[in-house]
């Protein structure tokens, strides 16, 4: 006890406790000073602070990362992060040409790199850049939502010099995108995804009718321009316009052309989407900024969604031939990406769009353009002034329209049209049928001599745009040739239309080039094609301007041979179908006949079976039939009806029966049993589980297990009945002496 005392006693008086306490609290007390004091530090710092925030998902963040990217201190960053990600962005934007920011790989061949690199600063790490006498602190971080937000904070009093920075970041944003226009898709979560910046299509590559350009475009600027007017008179401050008209013809590279020539970017909703819903639409349109176009596709495929539109066109709106592939398919990945994740929700109601048009909640300030090809399909609320102000009709091909079109095709040397000879029409060089052999040199017969066996690149006097220098014959083609040293098997001359897709044509002179757009005009019929497929025919000879030109008139042969064909093909389809179809319907039919013959007959087979059990049943087995006689005579005074049995007897002809009680009615029971119902109340023995009486005036039936038809003899008039007797059913077994 005193070694424990000892033991315990230094610790209970010694000071070493309190010290230890001491320590404790000494601790936690510099702890405390100093988290106060770095929050209060931090707190103070910050007030001197302004910050600006950037999300992810607002243009201001583009801007800006445009603006950073260009910022020696922010490529600097000891720790940054690499991503392929965002490299549409910085195609976009232009920041692909800065070697700085992306990879200057390029794939063998000089062509260039199919993945570009990003390099990018790690997220949360603080960068300082100096701008314009002030320090900047910028810094990527996770927002909330997971999105990336970028902070930018600055020592200053007002924050006039954040405004600044983000006015300048727009200037330099829109200086690069001067060329481009913003694609914007519309997704099946009711955002907006940026989809593509494309270069400007020129208005004058837009073949139209004289007019029909410039006044669509005078129209949509004169809107720009008029907000006030607009407010002055209480009018939504909105325009819309319907192009309708054939496939091919125009519509939607009319838009990107009229996008491109005022600055506009362009916002695309797939009507025909499986996805869209009247909330999603009105979400959609309510966040289309101002200024920009809003681009309604096949209007008529809102509400009656025809599979063949929707899948063979789903690929951009704005389509062109200066569209990358890469880029086209990217696009056409991301609508088939949605298609398949979305189950069908199109739930889309006329009453929806012309809200989402309309509406209070409808964004003002965008201009609305709207194509079709089933103009006869569109509900008139849709097409109302308002909705729609300005309608153009886009046809096929006049010939006017595939003149123009083949002068743009063809590259010239000359800035100035030459007025057309009125004689014959003089092609250069030889006849049409040898001119692949001799213009420009594409033939098989130069590849074959040209066996050098080097690989040289052709520049085949390509890029000469309209106005451009001419340039001197293109080299004769040196294509490597497998087996061109094998001197046992020389390859075969290659094929005429492999060479021509190699090439572009070479430049003509004013008057040439005249000439054969006349020629081509003149074979091509009027308003029979679209200009998408002379488009197609001319592309197919674009090195061989006097081959598309003479060659014209067997094309449109040919077209129409294969129209016819296909004609025929499609309407021997639709019989082959027809046919089908009422195949099917007839086996069904029949299928059905049949099976309504054997379910009868088994019916049939299934009632006469049962009559015939029955009837076994009866014969086979004795059945007790309990019934309550009657007073059969109004002497009858007693208040008990008397229970009578009838034992069926299957041998005898009539059953025996029992009286069951010793007051018997023995003319009753004799009734009975000499008139029994011919529904047979016969009820086995063996069956009875249960019995209940019935009350019917005079005659009392005792139930036993089984459904007993109705019988109804003679009954005597009420007034028989003493009032003071009612016909009570007796209680089971009140006076049924067996029970
Ligand atoms: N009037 C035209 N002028 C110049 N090019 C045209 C014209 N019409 C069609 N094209 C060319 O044909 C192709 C298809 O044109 P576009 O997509 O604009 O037709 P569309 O009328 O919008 O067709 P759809 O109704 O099927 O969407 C484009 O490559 C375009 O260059």
């Amino acid at each position: 006890m005193d070694a424990l005392r000892s033991l315990v006693s230094p610790l209970v008086n010694g000071s070493s406790v309190v010290d230890g306490m001491k320590l404790v609290v000494l601790g936690g007390t510099v702890e405390t000073a100093r988290r106060v004091s770095s929050s209060a530090w931090s707190h103070f710092v910050n007030s001197f602070f302004l910050t600006a925030h950037f999300s992810e998902e607002d243009h201001p963040y583009d801007w800006l990362m445009l603006w950073l990217s260009r910022r020696p201190e922010w490529q600097r960053s000891r720790e940054f992060e690499t991503t392929t990600r965002a490299a549409h962005a910085a195609q976009a934007q232009g920041w692909e040409d800065d070697p700085a920011f992306a990879d200057e790989g390029e794939a063998e061949g000089g062509a260039p790199s199919k993945t570009r690199v990003i390099f990018q600063p790690t997220f949360d790490t603080t960068h300082t850049i100096y701008w314009r006498q002030h320090w900047l602190r910028v810094k990527r971080a996770r927002g909330g939502d997971g999105g990336e937000v970028l902070s930018v904070s600055v020592v200053a009093r007002s924050n006039t010099i954040l405004k600044a920075l983000v006015l300048q970041a727009k200037r330099e944003y829109e200086a690069e995108a001067v060329h481009r226009i913003q694609i914007f898709f519309a997704d099946p979560h009711g955002a907006w995804r940026w989809a593509d910046a494309r270069h400007k299509r020129p208005m004058g590559s837009i073949v139209l009718d004289p007019g029909v350009k410039e006044m669509l475009l005078g129209d949509a600027r004169d809107f720009l321009a008029s907000e006030k007017w607009y407010a002055d008179r209480g009018i939504p401050f909105r325009r819309g316009y319907l192009l309708h008209g054939v496939p091919g013809s125009g519509k939607s590279s009319l838009i990107h052309a009229i996008a491109g020539e005022l600055m506009l970017d362009i916002y695309v909703v797939s009507l025909s989407s499986a996805w869209i819903s009247d909330s999603v639409l009105m979400g959609l349109m309510g966040r289309v900024p101002k200024g920009a176009i809003l681009l309604l596709e096949d209007l008529d495929a809102a509400f009656t969604r025809s599979t063949s539109r929707s899948t063979d066109n789903d690929g951009p709106a704005i389509e062109g031939p200066e569209l990358p592939p890469k880029r086209r398919s990217r696009e056409k990945e991301m609508r088939d990406r949605d298609r398949d994740n979305m189950s069908d929700l199109n739930t889309l109601s006329l009453s929806g769009l012309l809200n989402a048009l309309d509406g209070v909640a409808a964004a003002e300030g965008r201009i609305l353009f709207a194509t079709t090809n089933h103009l006869e399909k569109l509900d008139p609320a849709l097409s109302r002034p308002g909705r729609m102000d300005v309608w153009v009709e886009f046809k096929n091909s006049s010939k006017w329209q595939a003149e123009a079109l083949f002068r743009n095709f063809f590259p010239s040397t000359d800035e100035d049209d030459l007025p057309l000879d009125d004689g014959e029409i003089e092609l250069p060089g030889t006849p049409p049928s040898a001119s692949a052999s001799t213009s420009s040199l594409w033939s098989a017969s130069t590849l074959t001599s040209s066996g050098s066996g080097s690989s040289r690149s052709t520049s085949a006097g390509a890029g000469a745009g309209k106005g451009g220098k001419a340039k001197a014959a293109p080299e004769p083609l040196a294509l490597p040739q497998f087996g061109s040293s094998n001197k046992a098997y020389l390859p075969p001359p290659v094929a005429p239309e492999i060479v021509a897709a190699q090439h572009s044509a070479r430049p003509l002179d004013g008057k040439t080039l005249a000439n054969l757009a006349k020629r081509f005009a003149d074979s091509i019929p009027e308003g029979e094609f679209s200009v998408a497929a002379l488009q197609g025919y001319l592309l197919k000879n674009k090195s061989r301007p006097e081959a598309a030109a003479t060659e014209a008139a067997a094309w449109v042969v040919s077209e129409r041979e294969m129209r016819e064909r296909m004609q025929k093909e499609k309407e021997a389809k639709e019989t082959r179908e027809r046919l089908e179809r009422e195949k099917k319907r007839k086996a069904a039919a029949e299928k059905e006949t049949a099976k309504k013959a054997a379910e009868a007959a088994k019916a049939k087979k299934e009632k006469e079976d049962a009559a015939k059990a029955k009837a076994k049943a009866a014969e086979a087995t004795p059945a007790v039939v309990a019934t309550v006689p009657v007073p059969a005579t109004t002497e009858k005074t007693t208040t008990e009806p008397t229970v009578a049995l009838a034992v069926a007897d299957p041998d005898a002809d009539t059953p025996a029966v029992a009286p069951a009680s010793p007051t018997d009615a023995t003319t009753t029971v004799e009734e009975v049993v000499a008139e029994p119902d011919p529904a047979a109340v016969v009820i086995p023995e063996s069956d009875s589980e249960s019995s209940e009486s019935e009350d019917d005036d005079n005659i009392y039936r005792v139930r036993l297990g089984r459904r007993i038809s109705p019988w109804t003899p003679a009954r005597p008039a009420h007034s028989q009945w003493p009032s003071h007797t009612p016909p009570a059913a007796p209680g089971w077994g009140s006076t049924n002496s067996w029970l």
